[in-house]
């Protein structure tokens, strides 16, 4: 028999077996399934899902375990020396069941809650008792947490009121816990104010190892002391905005995720918000947050979206679609304000003594005006723009949010002269990441030592994006800060809703035109600008966002951004007299910004 001839039938003979086995693998997984096939896919099935429950119930058992590790080793020892001595001693019956039965005696309660966390995975993910059994993250002793332990934390952090006397009053403390944090309900005592909550506060929170704390007012005299574990927020990629749901929704967006695991809603409406970041803090993830979560409500009518964006248009012309009028140039931006100051003055004609608060309609829809960087507007334009901005702006922000006006402004400087006289005016503000206390005391005023913007870490990864971009203050009008982040918008998604939810054609301003400047010349040249129909509904993994655990988004890349600024982002962070050197003909008129 010839040897290579043999070698040859034995490699035909493998191959043809592994090309059977490719076909049936195929078949069985992707293409339409066999017999065999679809009891392989039950198979799969049925693992899944013993794996998945089994998982949930070790993970809550060994929850339990941890937290009462002296009784869970105690009863682990005890059978073990049972199951040896069984052994030892050439026990005539099982020498498992006995250990096992005593283990089991020990660990019952971790059983019992990992049978349920088995059954019901969402209810326990979701239930207190597993905020407790997972709260090992607090470096704060058990014995910290129980009433007299927090108390004496309170008063070791200065709260205590001493009696005439002479003994201490603390104030009561309750603590529950809650996913992702504990939450320490203080009552404040006679002679207390909040002032000394506040003061108190992260004394309490090092004192409990927590990562962050915020305060929120529960009633007179009654604070919450919210205590954080996590230590970062993870980045998120937003999602094709469902359909416009009614009109009690206009103005409340889901912007992103808050440090609780709770849903960031940003409330736009009647609002007007201050946004300030350092360079490549995320600015255009709030923006387009707001811009992109409207665009349902903008197609439907009852929001009108305005922009200004004298960085060469390059931020607001990536969505353009989505706006009845932008302004690229200082004299267009003063048109677009003049324009909202007149329709806010009209609106009041028809308002005054009927109502002090307006409702969004198609007739008479919420304008929201978006400002990418107003320190080029309000401090290096010209000097007759700059002042005549100003002055529009003062009283579009004194005036406009009863009167269904408002605007969402951002800036990187918050220093008076990048924001004139304007920087009081601002009820709700976004502080990302700042450069210096300063700044956050700027922004933030009173609420900065609850909001330290400053702290935020750059975290500079490869090719230059901060690991953290998006991560924000936010400071609603009552003062209280959330930690919070905010989706990321990549370019694809805010083109596909663009596409999806175009502004309706108004009539008092021309239609934007296609491809009528550099930056749609630019987004024409790079082909990304897909067709309507192309749209994707979510941004597809091989994206440039950053890593996406977004639960709403059903096609998440798993990987952080590799890319390195997208052309928008590229000719964005130009100086102003660089950005006046380079400025393109956006082809804007002041017929066209001016209605
Ligand atoms: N929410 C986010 N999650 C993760 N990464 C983000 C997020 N927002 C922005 N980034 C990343 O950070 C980069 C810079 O973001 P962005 O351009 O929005 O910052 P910026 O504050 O507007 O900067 P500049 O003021 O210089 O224009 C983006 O290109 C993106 O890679």
């Amino acid at each position: 028999m010839n040897p290579i001839a043999t070698v040859r039938e034995f490699r035909a003979t493998v191959k043809a077996a592994v090309a059977r086995a490719r076909a049936r693998t195929h078949a069985a997984t992707l293409g339409r399934p066999g017999v065999l096939g679809a009891v392989l896919r039950v198979l799969v099935a049925v693992l899944a899902f013993v794996l998945g429950h089994s998982w949930m119930l070790v993970q809550a058992t060994f929850a339990w375990a941890g937290r009462h590790l002296p009784l869970s080793v105690f009863g682990l020892v005890l059978a073990s020396l049972l199951w040896f001595g069984l052994e030892v001693s050439g026990w005539p019956g099982s020498a498992v069941t006995g250990p096992v039965i005593v283990w089991a005696l020990f660990w019952s309660p971790g059983l019992v809650l990992g049978l349920w966390a088995a059954v019901a995975p969402g209810a326990y993910r979701r239930s207190r008792l597993r905020a407790w059994y997972v709260r090992r993250w607090l470096t704060g002793t058990p014995a910290r947490w129980g009433r007299k332990g927090s108390e004496a934390v309170g008063t070791a952090s200065g709260l205590g009121v001493r009696q005439p006397d002479g003994g201490v009053l603390v104030p009561g403390i309750k603590v529950r816990f809650s996913p992702g944090a504990a939450v320490l309900r203080l009552n404040v005592v006679v002679g207390q104010t909040v002032d000394d909550i506040v003061r108190a506060a992260s004394r309490i929170a090092t004192a409990y190892g927590a990562h962050g704390h915020e305060l929120r007012p529960v009633k007179p005299g009654v604070v919450d002391l919210v205590l954080f574990h996590v230590a970062r927020l993870a980045a998120r990629t937003a999602v094709m905005p469902a359909e416009f749901s009614g009109a009690a929704s206009v103005g409340v967006i889901p912007a992103g995720v808050r440090r609780d695991g709770q849903s960031l809603d940003l409330i736009v409406r009647g609002r007007h918000t201050l946004v300030v970041g350092a360079t490549g803090a995320g600015k255009g993830s709030v923006l387009w947050s707001v811009a992109g979560n409207l665009a349902p409500a903008v197609y439907a009518g009852y929001v009108r979206l305005w922009g200004v964006d004298l960085k060469q248009g390059i931020e607001v012309e990536t969505g353009r679609a989505l706006f009845g009028q932008v302004a690229y140039k200082a004299a267009d931006a003063v048109a677009v304000l003049e324009t909202l100051v007149q329709i806010m003055n009209e609106r009041g004609d028809l308002m005054r003594g009927i109502s002090r608060n307006h409702t969004p309609t198609p007739d008479a829809p919420l304008h929201v005006l978006v400002v990418d960087e107003l320190a080029d507007l309000m401090a290096y334009s010209e000097f007759k723009h700059k002042n005549e901005a100003e002055r529009l702006l003062s009283k579009l922000l004194t005036q406009g949010r009863a009167l269904g006006v408002v605007v969402l402004g951002c800036v990187q400087n918050p220093r008076q002269e990048a924001l004139g006289g304007t920087r009081g005016l601002w009820p709700q503000k976004i502080a990302l990441r700042l450069d210096s206390e300063v700044e956050t005391d700027m922004v933030l005023g009173t609420a900065a030592p609850l909001a330290p913007a400053h702290d935020i870490p750059a975290d500079i990864q490869p090719g230059g994006i901060s690991g953290t971009a998006g991560t924000a203050y936010l400071v609603t009008e009552d003062g209280t800060p959330t930690l919070c982040r905010f989706d990321y918008w990549p370019d694809r998604l805010i083109h596909a809703v663009a596409n999806r939810y175009p502004a309706p054609a108004y009539t008092d301003t021309p239609a934007p035109a296609p491809v009528a400047d550099a930056a749609s010349a630019w987004l024409a040249a790079g082909g990304h600008l897909p067709a309507l129909e192309d749209a994707p509904a979510n941004p597809g993994p091989d994206d440039d966002g950053p890593a996406n655990d977004n639960p709403a988004n059903d096609a998440a890349p798993s990987e952080r951004p590799k890319r390195k600024r997208s052309a928008r982002k590229s000719t964005r962070n130009r100086r102003p007299a660089d950005a006046t050197a380079q400025a393109v003909d956006t082809g804007t008129t002041e017929q066209e910004t001016s209605s």
